[in-house]
């Protein structure tokens, strides 16, 4: 687990009905009960706190070690910078009791002046996740007055030393940190401890990621995505159509490559469209599809493609020799399933549902949401990319870790929402994100823009209207 999926953990619990209060409440409680495990109580403890939330633990942690120590709480910086509702809550709490000493630190000559000499036990909850570079004063200064007493006092950091990564780190005994261990942290002895979190914030899908997934790479044209499409046949021209229709509204640029004669159906200003002569698409169209593909970030193939011969030969060659991150879908899928020796060395989401799971693996996925993703990681893994399961859960999996999806409903199984769904994916691909994110965020916005639509519509709805209910899925990501 990296830091960042502190956020996006965060997120997706206040998502389920968690609220930030309780994390910091246990957080704060943990950091107390550690210190009493391990030191006992009748201590003589000095806690500093920052201004955001790692302050806001050692709030708590002062409050619970309150009834049992004598306790002194030094807030270096402004209070009127406390930034969080929840830190600002339990400061308050503080600033109304008695036994607690609280000192407002905002400079660093009073810093330097401390004497903490009387001290058994220094709380350090001056910075934490948010971290930003070096230690600014005054919170420098407060590192600096801490170490003069390392090996006098017992120093316990809370989620991590402030200062780190940065030399200029409080050298703790060591660090009270939450839920798991991260991986960036090291040259610190941890203890972990429980916050509160459900086994859920593993694996399932929430707003947290799909904040990260759709934050915009550069401000300028052409920055923020631009995405091909390949689909279309003498039969089908809807799907490539849905596809890009949803993915135009997260991209830059959609770039809808179809046989000309499709092609002809397709007249929307939002797409730039590249038809290629005849009726199908054939292994005479490669190298033209290659060229055009230098062009985006991440490829789109397979909606509406169809099961022709040649149209098979030619998405194992396309697939074979395409650099560019890959969403499989539909008919690409069963062209791939002939030789999945194609996807060597590729990044690509395939985006099946259970009968294209079978052709492609011989195996339909069956039983509890767990067994299903047991078998599309054991698969995934297997052919070294990502594998998003498509159903009333989806199931998400890069053969390391699953994710599933529980947005959407059964108004979705009308023909067309997998083609926005492979759309979406396609467009946070060429947006920059690892497939799995990018897979798990397109499964999330697409059942959230079906449940709008839902919402408006009731269940009988097209797939025309999940696509055009993709800004507003966004906006409310982006607004949670
Ligand atoms: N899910 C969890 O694990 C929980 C973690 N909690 C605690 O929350 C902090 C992260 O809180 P956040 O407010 O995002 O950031 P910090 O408190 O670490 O610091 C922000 C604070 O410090 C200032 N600042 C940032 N960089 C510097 C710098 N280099 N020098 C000086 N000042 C700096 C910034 O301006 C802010 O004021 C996490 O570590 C946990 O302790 C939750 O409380 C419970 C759930
Ligand atoms: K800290």
């Amino acid at each position: 687990m990296r830091i960042e999926d502190v956020y996006i953990w965060d997120i997706n619990a206040e998502w389920l009905g968690i609220t930030p209060y309780q994390l910091m409440e246990n957080a704060g409680a943990s950091v107390a009960r550690v210190i009493e495990e391990r030191f006992g109580t009748g201590l003589r403890v000095a806690v500093f706190s920052g201004t955001g939330n790692n302050g806001g633990d050692g709030f708590v942690a002062a409050r619970h070690l309150s009834f049992e120590n004598d306790v002194a709480l030094f807030l270096v910086g402004d209070e009127t910078k406390i930034r969080s509702e929840e830190a600002r809550h339990n400061w308050e709490i503080l600033k109304g009791l008695d036994f607690v000493k609280i000192k407002v630190l905002r400079d660093s000559a009073y810093i330097k002046a401390l004497d903490l000499s009387g001290f058994d036990v220094i709380v350090d909850a001056l910075l934490g996740a948010g971290t930003r570079g070096e230690p600014r004063e005054p919170i420098r200064s407060a590192i600096e007055k801490i170490n003069e007493y390392a090996g006098r006092a017992r120093i316990v950091s809370v989620d991590l030393p402030s200062g780190y990564p940065s030399s200029v780190r409080v050298n703790a005994d060591f660090a009270v940190t939450f839920q798991w261990d991260k991986e960036e942290y090291e040259g610190f002895e941890r203890v972990v401890v429980k916050i509160g979190y459900p086994k859920e914030l593993y694996h399932l899908v929430g707003p947290g990621g799909a904040k990260f997934a759709l934050r915009k790479k550069g401000e300028h044209k052409g920055q923020n995505g631009k995405l091909l499409i390949i689909g279309g046949s003498s039969s089908y021209y809807g799907a490539p159509y849905l596809a890009s229709k949803g993915a135009s509204y997260l991209v830059d640029l959609v770039y809808l490559a179809m046989p000309s004669e499709p092609a002809k159906r397709i007249s929307d200003p939002d797409l730039i469209l590249r038809p290629v002569e005849g009726k199908n698409f054939s292994p005479g169209h490669v190298h033209e599809l290659l060229s055009i593909a230098e062009k985006a970030d991440a490829v789109v193939i397979g909606p509406g493609i169809g099961l022709a011969e040649e149209t098979n030969e030619f998405v194992r060659e396309f697939v074979k020799r395409c650099e560019k991150p890959l969403v499989i879908d539909a008919d690409g899928l069963k062209a791939v399933a002939e030789d999945l020796g194609v996807l060597k060395g590729k990044t690509f989401v395939l985006t099946p549902h259970g009968s294209e799971f079978k052709v492609l693996f011989g195996v339909k996925p069956e039983g509890s949401f767990q067994e299903k993703a047991e078998l599309v990681r054991a698969k995934a893994r297997e052919i070294g990319g990502v594998i998003l399961l498509k159903g009333a859960y989806d199931i998400i999996s890069d053969g390391k870790t699953w994710k599933y999806n529980r947005t959407g409903n059964r108004g979705m199984t009308t023909g067309g929402t997998g083609d926005v769904l492979a759309g979406l994916v396609g467009a946070l691909l060429a947006l920059g994100n690892e497939p799995l994110r990018a897979a798990s965020v397109g499964a999330f916005l697409n059942g959230l823009a079906g449940d709008m639509v839902k919402e408006e519509l009731g269940e009988n709805f097209t797939a025309l209207e999940v696509a055009k209910k993709v800004p507003h899925a966004v906006r409310w990501v982006m607004e949670f």
